[in-house]
């Protein structure tokens, strides 16, 4: 009975008759024995007539935990249906709703009560954990502070890692850190699961996040720490105290930062241009646009541009207009793209007249935020205007991918945060796909873990973007697909991460010498999902 409660043992109904004879379980399944195959039809056509997303999310939930194996055996053949389900957009709903919809805990909750004990409990979990994922659910995708509730953006992105790029489940721990919320909905809501405080903030803050990062690595040493969705006033921090010392990346910043340049460089395939003479207008000035700014100024100077110049390619607008120099206030990350000689600018569309822009890329989760007039203004600056909508989930993206085509005459390069169907306009059909840091984080990390690599730097997700990029076919192209088409994210996580590991053993990085394959070796780290 033990092991057909245990996720990560149970076959359910396809344990073998030699396998029920021998493990005590004749009498405690049905008869039939059925093979993983039926299984996994069975599981999607009860998954197709479920009304909702949320339903849908809920059912794939409780697969997860009764029967692991099957449960990423059908969300790797079926990644292209189920990948909104279990990540963004229905995540998003599903942390809104995690409370309710809650019925087995996933992964750990450290809260600000555990102080001085999070070595303690880090002990309670029973595997061999090589890979976390934190939140403290104060900026979950573009939907603010959702606190304890945050949970399932590492229990998704986990699920991510092992589908997409094999990290074997055993290895993943997701994990909240509950520091309270100041979402007073939250704070009223009868199921809401987080502590009912308000945050920590200052000193207490920092040494309850230290505690939890020395207890993390102590607990499970060479542990890889990805963070996800903290606020950018953590989640800077926390990235420079960390990764010259951990092994940690923040996602947000150095994940997104990497699709995107990747989203970049496809796009200048299409319209024969160099990334060196691009403007760029980012509408947001947070973790997503200073670490895609970031990246894309390296990637320009490794063109042959001074960094000044590259910089100056790069604009932001928060939310109080243009970033330029003089402005009071700034914070310290906005600085860099500050640039003297630029009267202060209000919106975004005045901004798009002022400064040219060749491509726009939303990540300010303002929903609608491309206009018709922004999307046409464009249009009319650019033969092909580059817009990537990509804040999530679908609610916060900056325009549709039906709108970013209409209104530039279908001359847009497109990529979006969270999944479009394919549009069809005048004859032509174009399929957008997602400038996500899900087509990044699984390569980085398996390269990371494969190669046993002391920290995690920006020539590994230079590498990455480059590597992405490297896997987008003249037929994505020709349909408007600035990424590789999902299904084959196996093969692109693999290429990632054994560039991700060359860097590794090239920098001194790795645990060990080069192997002869590196790509081999990462292969034989990966997981399957079968009996
Ligand atoms: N596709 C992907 O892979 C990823 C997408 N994202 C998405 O990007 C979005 C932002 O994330 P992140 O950068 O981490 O968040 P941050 O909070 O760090 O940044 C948000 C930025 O948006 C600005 N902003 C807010 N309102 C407006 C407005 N009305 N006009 C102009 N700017 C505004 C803020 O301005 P101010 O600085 O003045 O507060 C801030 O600079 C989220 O929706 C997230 O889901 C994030 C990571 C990956
Ligand atoms: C994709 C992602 O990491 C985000 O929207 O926060
Ligand atoms: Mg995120």
């Amino acid at each position: 009975m033990t092991l057909l409660r245990d996720p990560l043992l149970n076959k359910g109904t396809a344990f073998t008759e030699s396998e029920r004879e021998a493990l005590g379980l004749r009498g405690l399944l049905p008869p039939c024995v059925l093979t993983m195959e039926t299984q996994a039809q069975r599981v999607l056509t009860n998954l197709r007539t479920l009304p909702t997303d949320l339903e849908k999310y809920v059912a794939l939930n409780a697969l997860h935990d009764r029967n692991e194996a099957l449960f990423f055996r059908v969300v790797v053949d079926n990644i292209d249906e189920i990948q909104p389900i279990i990540y963004t957009p229905t995540v998003g709903l599903a942390c809104q709703k995690y409370g309710l919809i809650f019925q087995r805990p996933r992964g750990m909750f450290i809260s600000s009560r555990d102080r001085g004990q999070i070595a303690e409990i880090l002990k309670n979990w029973p595997y061999p954990a090589k890979l976390i994922v934190v939140t403290d659910g104060e900026r979950i995708l573009g939907l603010g502070d959702l606190g304890a509730n945050g949970m399932g953006i590492p229990v998704g992105k986990l699920s991510l890692y092992s589908a997409c790029a094999g990290v074997h489940p055993e290895l993943c721990l997701p994990i909240v850190l509950d520091v309270g919320t100041n979402n007073e909905e939250l704070l009223n809501d009868p199921y809401y699961l987080g502590l009912r405080e308000r945050r920590l903030t200052g000193e207490a803050y920092d040494s309850f996040v230290d505690e939890f990062m020395q207890a993390a690595r102590k607990t499970f040493p060479g542990v890889l720490i990805q963070f996800e969705d903290f606020a950018n006033h953590s989640a800077f921090k926390l990235l420079h105290k960390y990764r010259d010392e951990a092994c940690v990346f923040n996602d947000d910043i150095q994940g997104t930062a990497a699709v995107a340049l990747a989203g970049l460089f496809s796009a200048l395939r299409v319209s024969g241009g160099k990334l060196r003479d691009q403007r760029i207008l980012f509408l947001g000035a947070g973790e997503a646009a200073t670490g895609i700014a970031d990246l894309v100024v390296s990637a320009m100077m490794a063109e042959g541009l001074a960094e000044a110049e590259a910089l100056r390619r790069n604009w932001l607008v928060d939310s109080r207009g243009l970033v330029v120099g003089g402005r009071d206030g700034l914070s310290g990350h906005k600085l860099r793209y500050a640039h003297a000689g630029q009267a202060p600018v209000a919106d975004f569309i005045t901004a798009i007249n002022a400064l040219k822009p060749t491509a726009i890329i939303g990540v300010a989760a303002v929903g609608g935020a491309f206009t018709p007039e922004v999307l046409k203004a464009m249009a009319e600056l650019n033969e092909q205007p580059i817009v990537f909508a990509l804040s999530n989930p679908t609610s916060k993206a900056e325009c549709s991918a039906e709108d970013a085509y209409r209104y530039t005459e279908g001359r847009a390069l497109f990529a979006c945060g969270s999944p479009y169907d394919p549009v069809t306009l005048n004859g032509r059909t174009f399929v957008p796909r997602q400038g996500n840091n899900s087509y990044i984080f699984p390569g980085v990390g398996l390269g990371v873990i494969a190669s046993r690599s002391r920290l995690v730097t920006d020539e590994m997700f230079m590498a990455a973007a480059h590597t992405l990029a490297d896997c987008v076919g003249k037929e994505d192209l020709a349909q408007g697909s600035l990424y590789p088409a999902l299904p084959r994210i196996r093969e692109v996580s693999v290429r990632i991460a054994a560039a991700v590991a060359d860097v590794a053993f090239q920098r001194g990085l790795a645990d060990g010498p080069a192997p002869n394959d590196v790509k081999a070796l990462v292969q034989s780290q990966m997981y399957e999902p079968h009996y």
